[in-house]
């Protein structure tokens, strides 16, 4: 890469002060939640060899990154992508340097994921309940009675809980999802004592101008740092939803390598925000994330290749053409 690429992605203070100074102030520092072993693989045709997904897991974490959601303990018959979440946690039990929380729809899966070695585990619920249904087939009402539960039981073994909700703008079966639906969820899970609440748009086709209504909406029951945010990029807005939530206060990101994934039980919607987009963008504005940009780069090159597709991210396809053109001059 040419050291005058290099200028574009420095921390530099002044750009942060006069990008504060036009568009308000955000947070000097944002945490990266990497969900692309999780979220990115779970839609895969073909399933990961578990290898596979153990050294990505490896290159994300070398990369900086401080949480890597590693897998699921799900249903193998609804999920059989993830079906080898007790190999992945046995083969990464002794990497340091970053978080592994896993997802648990119930008991079972908390339970399983304990005895596999989870320090932390997440809660998927929805604010459409047609999406309820066909993710984990039953209502908000019961989900959120099952979520208590492992709540609970977390709570005994000071296991943090991350509590998600998918839907949080859109619904692939009910359209539009009314703010004050995703703020009822949210203080449910606030309630049952999550630690922090990661608001899905799931299908991607939130902008601001919807994005900034929801966000407000739940502001009002749940305190900002327990909010993160995890959009997909189904119609390219993810970046600009991204910034108007850092305007909000909100310091926490979901992001996927390359852009990888989609829900099993939301078609055509498309992967998470591209992890190197993510970085690239909170570079240029002299937000702080510890997270090295190549590295990062070097991890999507990894699994693209084991896919046998080209990365989902802007910034990653960018920087690697820079690279080959300057490796010939
Ligand atoms: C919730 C269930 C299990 C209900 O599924 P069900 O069929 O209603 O469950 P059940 O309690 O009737 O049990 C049926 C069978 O599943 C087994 N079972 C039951 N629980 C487990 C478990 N934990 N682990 C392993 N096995 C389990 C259970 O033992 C039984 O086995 P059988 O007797 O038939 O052999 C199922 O619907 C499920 O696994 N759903 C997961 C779907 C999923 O993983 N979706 C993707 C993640 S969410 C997401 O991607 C959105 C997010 C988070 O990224 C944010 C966003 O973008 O919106």
């Amino acid at each position: 890469m040419s050291s005058r690429h290099y200028n574009f992605l420095s921390n530099d203070k002044s750009i942060r002060g006069f990008s504060d100074k036009v568009l308000g102030s955000i947070p000097e520092y944002v945490k990266i939640v990497e969900v692309g072993p999780r979220d990115g693989l779970q839609n895969e045709k073909d399933v990961v060899p578990t290898p596979v997904k153990v050294e990505l897991i490896r290159m994300l974490v070398s990369s900086g990154l401080p949480v890597v959601e590693a897998t699921s303990f799900v249903s193998p018959k609804w999920v059989p992508q993830l079906a080898d979440a007790k190999d992945v946690m046995a083969a990464i039990r002794d990497l340091e340097g970053a978080r592994f929380p896993v997802l648990t729809p119930n008991l079972k899966g908390f339970e399983a994921a304990v005895a596999a070695g989870a320090k932390e585990v997440a809660i998927f619920a929805s604010a459409s309940e047609s999406f309820s249904k066909s993710n984990i087939n039953c209502s908000i009402e019961d989900s959120l009675g099952r979520y208590n539960d492992v709540a609970l039981a977390a709570s005994k073994l000071s296991i943090p809980v991350r509590g998600y909700i998918s839907c949080v703008v859109g619904c692939p079966v009910e359209g539009m999802i009314s703010p004050s639906n995703v703020a009822y969820v949210a203080k449910r899970l606030c309630d049952m004592g999550c630690s922090e609440i990661s608001l899905g748009d799931t299908i991607g086709v939130g902008t601001p101008g919807t994005v900034i209504p929801m966000l407000g909406a739940v502001l009002n029951v749940v305190p900002v740092d327990k909010l993160a945010v995890h959009f997909h990029d189904t119609y390219g807005q993810a970046l600009s939803n991204i910034l108007a939530s850092l305007h909000m206060g909100i310091n926490t990101v979901d992001s996927s390598v390359s852009g990888l994934g989609g829900c099993p039980y939301a078609k055509g919607a498309s992967g998470n925000v591209a992890t190197e987009d993510v970085v690239y963008m909170l570079n240029g504005l002299g937000v702080k994330t510890n997270v090295d940009l190549q590295k990062v780069i070097l991890a999507g090159n990894f699994i693209c290749k084991h896919l046998g597709r080209s990365s989902g991210s802007k910034t990653a396809i960018a920087l690697s053409k820079i690279t080959a053109h300057a490796s010939k001059l």
